[in-house]
């Protein structure tokens, strides 16, 4: 079986191609572990559909599944246009809707499900919150320091409110951010739904306009757009090697 690593601003994730569309839980489980196995943040299963060019199948490095991945979907695209499955613009569908990339090179941009207000603005552990659903749900608090994050705080908020974790810091109409995944159970290096729940609590409050440069752990640059209430979300994703594993 031939399986292809990618980092997509440092979210990493192992890929492959499929006829069978079946439960990979395990799968991503042994697959995403950091020491017995390729090791990434998440499997990404590219299964035939009759309508758009494929389906993905999600799942986190715990085996979980998850309906939508920002960077994910950009780090798919760049594996579906490079191994023939996809023209460089297409058209996939994940757990959270039909999704749209253009492959440029290694930059990728992608069409995000349009974002849901799932909790406004509320008090809890000293932070000011609110959650928003741009694929999968985010809880965000902006705050002046990202030293802010904390691994417990952000643990118990995950579990209290099952969703992902960010804190965000906004500088010179820059968005940085700290992200605590689900189903990986800690921080990663970037979360691409996570830094869309981010742009748009900052342009929310008006801290940042239409068009944003966002900056995640890895300090990757990437590029978050609303236009018409849609979110655009680009930057650069990277092949690091293809294996076969018996
Ligand atoms: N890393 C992803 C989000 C993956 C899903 C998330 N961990 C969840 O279970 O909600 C991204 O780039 O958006």
């Amino acid at each position: 079986m031939t399986y292809t690593k990618y980092s997509a601003s440092g979210n990493d994730f192992v890929i492959f191609h499929s006829f069978i569309k079946k439960d990979y839980s395990q799968e991503a489980i042994k697959l995403c572990n950091r020491t017995e196995g390729i090791g990434a943040d998440g499997l990404i299963v590219l299964v035939p559909h009759e309508k758009y060019d494929f389906e993905w199948l999600f799942y986190n490095s715990d085996g979980s599944h998850a309906a939508m991945c920002g960077n994910g979907t950009r780090a798919c695209a760049h594996y579906a246009y490079t191994n023939g499955l996809a023209s460089s613009k297409m058209q996939f569908l994940t757990g959270a809707g039909v999704i749209e990339s253009t492959v440029e090179e290694n930059i990728v941009e992608t069409q995000l499900t349009k974002p849901v207000i799932l909790k406004e603005e509320f008090e809890q552990e000293g932070f000011t919150w609110y959650i928003v659903d741009t694929g999968v749900p985010h809880l965000v608090t902006i705050v002046e320091d990202l030293e802010k994050y904390d691994h417990n705080l952000a643990s118990k908020m995950r579990y209290e409110h099952n969703a992902n974790v960010n804190f965000a810091k906004i500088q010179d109409g820059k968005v940085y951010v700290r992200t605590y995944e689900r189903g990986v159970e800690g921080e990663t290096l970037a979360c691409g739904t996570g830094m869309a729940a981010c742009f748009l609590r900052a342009n929310s409050l008006g801290l940042v306009g239409n068009i944003a440069k966002v900056y995640p752990k890895s300090k990757e640059e990437l590029t978050l757009t609303k236009k018409d209430e849609t979110l655009y979300f680009k930057g650069a994703v990277k092949k690091v090697f293809t294996t076969s594993i018996n």
